[in-house]
């Protein structure tokens, strides 16, 4: 059997063509622009990766991008107190910190200084909170943008078995709060998880969200099962014509034998990669209706 590959690259596309008759109805009816602000703290390569390709698709969706790139040194005082101007300007409704930030700047310290109406990573814990009670909160892009290709496929998710594999903060806690709010039942697997294999096999919907590359073989996928591969993973593809090393992207199900037994699949890249990008600008847009008191887009969000 040769899965069917979900598309989130195509999938993709139509959020952000959502987003953009939303964001043109804003500008003509109500004078309004939604702005994101993007801060970036020094140079990690994997957030480059993400920066590059989101400044970009915000302005092609009609919406205002500004990206604060700051010196690997920055101070936290400094650091919150861009935060701090970002929270009180009216143009921007969306506030992004790139993670992991540099060693000496308190993650959750900085995080938690965003407006949490801002905050369009929802990693705030006001959002957290709000999303593991069930209510109405800022979704975090990647789980938001999974979930979509799940109900997509699946229609209803009630009572599937469901495997996340990763209990990160930024993705498999929210992944797992979603699904639970779908109605799977839902196990977190880690890197102390007994008889990883024998856990994946029982699921009928595996998110592996680990950060190493192919780790996941097809042999511990239940037949007809859906893999959505959240890994991004840079490794070596030998050497380009004028002998500079090549390198290429993989996620973290082995993505050919995972083909044979799987039901559906997501690629990397043209994944949840795109989705991510296009939810940010969803989750923005919400943000926006939100703070006007204007009603939210259909579809977009929870
Ligand atoms: N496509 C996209 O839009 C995005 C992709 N990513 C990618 O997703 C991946 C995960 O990211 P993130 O959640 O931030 O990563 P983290 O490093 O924060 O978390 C990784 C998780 O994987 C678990 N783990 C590590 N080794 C194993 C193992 N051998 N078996 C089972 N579990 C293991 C860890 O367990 P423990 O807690 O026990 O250490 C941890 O919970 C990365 O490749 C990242 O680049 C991330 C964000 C967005
Ligand atoms: N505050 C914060 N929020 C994040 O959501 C966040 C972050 N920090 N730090 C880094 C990770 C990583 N991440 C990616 C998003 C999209 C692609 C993406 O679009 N990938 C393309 C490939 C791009 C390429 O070809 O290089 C794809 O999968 O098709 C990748 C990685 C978001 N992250």
């Amino acid at each position: 059997m040769t899965a069917t590959r979900i598309d989130g690259k195509a999938f993709a596309a139509t959020v952000r063509e959502k987003v953009a008759v939303h964001v043109a109805n804003l500008k003509a009816e109500h004078g309004i622009t939604p702005g994101l602000a993007v801060v970036l703290v020094g140079e990690d390569p994997a957030s480059q990766v993400y920066v590059r390709s989101k400044g970009k698709q915000t302005q092609e969706v009609g919406m205002k991008s500004v990206e604060h790139k700051l010196d690997a040194a920055t101070s936290e005082a400094d650091l919150l107190a861009l935060i701090d101007k970002l929270n009180r300007d009216e143009t921007i409704h969306g506030i992004l910190v790139q993670l992991p930030l540099p060693k000496h700047l308190n993650e959750d310290l900085v995080i938690n200084a965003i407006d949490p109406a801002k905050d369009v990573d929802g990693f705030h814990i006001s959002n957290v909170g709000l999303l593991g009670t069930g209510q109405k909160s800022m979704v975090p892009c990647t789980p938001l943008g999974c979930l979509m290709m799940l109900r997509d496929h699946h229609g209803s998710l009630s009572g599937m078995d469901a495997v996340v594999i990763g209990r990160s903060n930024i993705v498999g806690k929210p992944m797992a709060q979603l699904l639970l709010g779908d109605s799977c039942t839902v196990t977190i697997a880690h890197s102390r998880t007994k008889d990883l294999p024998d856990v994946v096999r029982r699921a009928d919907i595996v998110v592996a969200a680990v950060g190493r590359a192919e780790m996941v073989p097809g042999s511990w996928i239940k037949p007809g099962a859906t893999v959505i591969d959240v890994g991004i993973n840079r490794v070596d593809a030998g050497l380009k014509d004028d002998g500079s090393p090549k390198t290429r992207l993989v996620g973290d199900v082995d993505f050919a034998s995972a083909c044979e037994i799987a039901g559906a699949i997501t690629p990397v890249p043209g994944g949840v990669g795109p989705m991510t990008i296009a939810c940010l600008l969803a989750n923005t847009l919400t943000a926006c209706c939100r703070v006007n008191g204007l009603a939210e887009p259909e579809g977009l969000t929870v």
